[in-house]
């Protein structure tokens, strides 16, 4: 039996590619202190049976198509990507974290972000293409209504501070809420992410950490302290966003279709009547930046 796999455009850069459960920053504030996939995860992704998760790849055998998906009328849109909402005060750095890991760049310049702004990140993540979206937001209280507007759909919120400053971070209560207030109760993960961690002694972090450690375990958020101007933590903290949200994406693709397709044999699916629920692929916004 000869098997395909039609991948649909470029791979991915070597260092977005995920094969194993990237770790947490502390097991003191995690959201998951697993090391590894979640089993069903592994195997779905393994057959490449992800369903609407995942981009572009289709699984083509002799005998037929593996899922009946891409055939029909009512095919349900690809989740090629999770929404992920950076917010916090102003000059915290959003800006310079996502410039860091998306360009690898740092600007020691302060300019304000007016509005929102986004990126989209790629990534593989065990074999299976996947992509974040991440949304800069304002923290200029005069740009926080345009902001607000793009809270809505997010799978990731990432609440930031500057550990050199602590009152950002009494200010994070009020950014998360703002931003949960957009979203369905319990669909979002939270990070909450302490910045400029090169501008802070040891003592001085673990100082900081502590405090912010208690407040992440009240949001029930997962904490990270990361530098934009050196790197450190960037790119492991992006992968453990990019990892638990595709994880989430696939558990509730696999819910949903046991809940709506009868499996026969090794997993091959038949389509019930009515259409299978719609997912969320994020939208567009109609215009970026200020109005
Ligand atoms: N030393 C150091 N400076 C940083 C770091 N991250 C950001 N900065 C500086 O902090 C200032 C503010 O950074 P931005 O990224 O523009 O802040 P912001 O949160 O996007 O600000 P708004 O767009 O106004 O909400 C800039 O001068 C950056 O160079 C860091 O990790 N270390
Ligand atoms: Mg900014």
């Amino acid at each position: 039996m000869r098997s395909s796999l039609v991948p649909l455009g470029p791979p991915v850069s070597q260092d977005r590619v995920i094969t194993s459960f990237p770790k947490c920053y502390t097991p003191a504030a995690c959201l998951q202190l697993r090391e590894h996939f979640h089993g069903q995860v592994s195997i779905a992704c393994q057959r490449r049976s992800t369903g609407t998760v995942g981009e572009g790849r289709t699984h083509v055998q002799d005998d037929g198509p593996k899922t009946v998906l891409e055939s029909n009328t009512h095919v349900p849109r690809r989740l090629r990507l999770s929404k992920v909402v950076v917010v916090g005060d102003l000059y915290v750095g959003k800006t310079s974290l996502i410039r860091r890991f998306c360009r690898n760049v740092f600007d020691r310049n302060y300019k304000a972000t007016i509005g929102v702004d986004f990126e989209i990140e790629r990534f593989e993540v065990a074999g299976i293409p996947y992509s974040l979206q991440i949304w800069d937001t304002a923290g200029q209280e005069k740009f926080k209504c345009i902001a607000s507007a793009y809270y809505r759909g997010a799978q990731v919120i990432i609440t930031t501070f500057d550990l050199t400053d602590l009152q950002t971070l009494d200010h994070t209560r009020q950014w998360l809420e703002d931003a949960l207030q957009e979203n369905e109760p319990g669909t979002c993960f939270l990070f909450l992410v302490g910045t400029k961690k090169d501008l802070l002694s040891g003592v001085a972090c673990e100082q900081a950490e502590v405090e912010a450690v208690r407040l992440a375990n009240e949001m029930e958020a997962e904490y990270w302290s990361v530098s934009a101007k050196t790197g450190e933590n960037v790119k492991a903290f992006f992968s453990r966003v990019a990892a638990l949200a595709f994880e989430r994406s696939v558990l509730q693709d696999l819910e949903r279709r046991s809940s709506a397709w009868p499996q026969v044999g090794n997993g091959d699916l038949i389509r019930m009547e009515g259409h299978p629920p719609e997912t969320q692929d994020s939208e567009r916004p109609s215009s970026l930046g200020c109005c």
